[in-house]
């Protein structure tokens, strides 16, 4: 059965050159984010390019996460709008040429082109690797199994777990389930990826192969990552800009090596001085 090749090699093309944002992948766009009368994301502006590693750090609370279940339709903005590929992911467009909020149609369709992992991997339980890895590629892409299959020992190839393919969840170590999510993830084929503390549950000694691995995949793709992580070298090595968050507000941007040895602001400062 022939598939269709892993998007999983850099193309020729370089990222865009855009230092004005104007061709943005992802653009949050006056996005606000409340709770009852709790505002998580306040009129939050920011944007990522094709191909682009963002790392989001800030202190507990700041709205990292948010971001990303935002991102991913786990949940709806208040106001404001994402836009993703140059089209409103949180919102549809009206016949006069509007925007109205999305509904759950435009949501699972938008949805598609992103994928997550989370820091407790969520994989499901009672199924095993190769099925836990081809589930959402046949019920929710309609992929042909045999192909999905084959995709899916591609990518346990890639993740180093070939040799665990009918194992369960629970026969695997933290590290190797979670590079089953990243697995998961990846037979998507999602142009951004989400990683939201992915190795803060995992044994210290385990740490390292699953974080050498999404370098390597930051470094071989041409997949657009963000990631909350606590893993400042981890930051330093894969990202090409950092986000410092306070209060759901980007309070200072730049390349890591500007960001973590000269900060500017009196938060980062802070924050930094806790978590280094
Ligand atoms: N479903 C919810 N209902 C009410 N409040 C929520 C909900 N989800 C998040 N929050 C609140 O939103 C704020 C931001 O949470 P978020 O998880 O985005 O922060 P974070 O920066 O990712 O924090 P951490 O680093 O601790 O994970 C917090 O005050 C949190 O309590």
């Amino acid at each position: 059965m022939a598939t269709e090749p892993l998007p999983l090699q850099k193309t020729a093309a370089a990222a865009p050159e855009d230092a004005a944002g104007t061709d943005a992948l992802v653009r949050f766009d006056r996005v606000v984010k409340r709770y009852g009368d709790h505002v998580v994301l306040d009129e939050l502006d920011f944007s990522v390019r094709r191909g682009e590693h963002v790392t989001l750090i800030g202190p507990s609370g700041s709205g990292k996460t948010t971001i990303l279940r935002l991102l991913m339709t786990l949940e709806k903005v208040s106001d404001g709008v994402i836009w993703v590929d140059g089209a409103p992911l949180s919102h549809v467009r009206t016949p006069d040429g509007g925007l109205k909020p999305a509904g759950e149609k435009h949501l699972r369709e938008a949805r598609k082109k992103i994928g997550m992992v989370f820091q407790q991997f969520n994989l499901f339980p009672n199924m095993k690797v190769l099925q836990n890895i081809t589930e959402a590629p046949v019920s929710v892409l309609g992929m042909d199994r045999d192909e999905a299959e084959s995709r899916a020992r591609e990518l346990l190839d890639l993740v180093g777990l070939a040799g665990k393919i009918d194992a369960h969840p629970s026969q695997l170590s933290g590290g190797q389930q979670q590079r089953v999510a990243i697995a998961r993830a990846l037979a998507m084929r999602p142009e951004i990826l989400l990683l939201d503390e992915v190795t803060s549950a995992l044994d210290p000694e385990l740490v390292a192969g699953v974080l050498d691995l999404l370098s390597d995949i930051a470094r071989t793709t041409d997949i657009t990552m963000l990631c909350v992580t606590h893993e400042m070298n981890f930051a330093r090595d894969v990202s090409e800009k950092v986000l410092m968050f306070d209060s759901g507000r980007v309070v200072e941007a730049g390349p890591p090596e500007k960001i973590f040895t000269a900060p500017e602001h009196e938060r980062t400062r802070d924050f930094l001085n806790a978590v280094l």
